[in-house]
């Protein structure tokens, strides 16, 4: 086997193509990043997949969020059919497109939506999580589930192939959940760390913060606790499979292309557990969510991206995937400086 180059060598290739040092800027760093994750100077970002995970939140009920809970499900059912953001992205852009129900409150039909291509996994285990304001919100089973789940579908991506991978979530409330996790693991105020998620009015935010505030307080009195632990108290079913899918992607040595916040939180967590995990992972995008700059930024992470977008479902790293494209094509494709002719 080949062995894999050295950070100077991946600099020299990219140096040696055919443009001034440095001229393709980010382009060149994240192809930099494809080389050394992959260890090759040849790296291939397809085939491709974005593994959507879904569940509920208890936090909910505290009034959290501008939507009711019963709309994880309705979208969750629509990503069945292919027809979200991230769906029609994914399709637009040759990615293959999973959805994996991890706690949704509601069972959804597994059978397949016609004309639909779209794989949908029915893995939960405890339906929705506990309200973290007071209580937490899984147990240590519920959470080897979980994280079991997201990384059995790293493993299943792997297995058919694939190169990259994007992780994406859907769970109403789960804003609040990764404020939380964003202010545990990453040391980020909590005022810095709550934001409006899908659209939450003035009156919503100065409550969020209160809850946000309880449920820190209320770890802090159960403290000393380890990452797996906090994740148990504040994390989210989808957040924990979330972690699951990326620490395993990250030890299959696959690429990862980072979503927003949620997502971010998610990768906290795993990167909390298995500290090499950030390694593996782009940063697609700078979601709107205030708290997800300084999220990012303890994973080392800088976004591709920033587009003000806070959908989730993977749309952010989605957006970047282009990008992640022209950066391979120019590795791989582009002449070098020796093969100029001389006048
Ligand atoms: O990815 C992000 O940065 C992001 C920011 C705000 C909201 N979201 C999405 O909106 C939902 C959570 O928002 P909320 O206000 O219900 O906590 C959930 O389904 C996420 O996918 C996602
Ligand atoms: C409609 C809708 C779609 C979403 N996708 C991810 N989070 C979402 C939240 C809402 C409300």
């Amino acid at each position: 086997m080949m062995q894999a180059p050295s950070s100077h060598d991946i600099n020299a290739r990219i140096d040696s193509l055919c443009k001034p040092p440095g001229s393709l800027g980010e382009l060149e760093s994240i192809a930099r990043k494809l080389c050394a994750i992959q260890g090759t100077l040849s790296p291939s970002v397809s085939p491709r997949r974005v593994v959507v995970f879904a569940a509920d939140h208890g936090v909910t009920s505290e009034g959290v969020t501008a939507w009711p809970s019963e709309v994880t499900g309705l979208v969750t059912r629509v990503m069945q059919s292919g027809r979200t953001a991230s769906g029609v992205f994914a399709e637009h852009l040759h990615c293959e497109y999973e959805v994996v129900d991890v706690g949704l409150r509601a069972r959804l039909p597994a059978s397949r939506i016609p004309g639909s291509a779209v794989q949908f996994i029915d893995a939960a285990g405890r339906r929705g999580t506990g309200n973290l304001r007071f209580a937490a919100a899984m147990t240590g089973e519920e959470f080897d589930h979980a994280w079991a789940v997201g990384s059995a579908r790293a493993d299943a991506a792997n297995d058919d192939g694939c190169r990259l991978v994007i992780g994406g979530e859907m769970g109403i409330g789960n804003t609040t959940a990764a404020s939380c996790l964003a202010s545990l693991l990453a040391g980020v105020d909590v005022q810095d760390a709550v934001g409006r998620g899908a659209g939450l009015n003035d009156i919503g935010l100065a409550k969020k913060v209160r809850v946000v505030e309880d449920a820190i307080a209320r770890v802090r009195a159960l403290e000393p606790l380890d990452a797996q632990q906090i994740g148990c108290e504040v994390g989210g079913l989808e957040i924990v499979a979330l972690s699951g899918f990326y620490a395993r992607a990250a030890a299959l040595g696959l690429v990862i292309i980072l979503d927003g916040y949620i997502a971010t939180s998610a990768a906290l967590l795993a990167d909390a557990i298995h500290p090499q995990t950030k390694l593996n992972m782009i940063a697609g995008h700078r979601s709107a969510e205030p708290g997800h700059q300084a999220a990012l930024q303890q994973l080392w992470l800088s976004p591709v991206l920033d587009l003000g977008c806070r959908l989730g479902e993977g749309t952010g790293a989605l957006a970047a995937l282009p990008l992640v494209d022209l950066a391979a094509a120019m590795i791989n494709g582009m002449a070098t400086l020796a093969e100029l002719e001389s006048p």
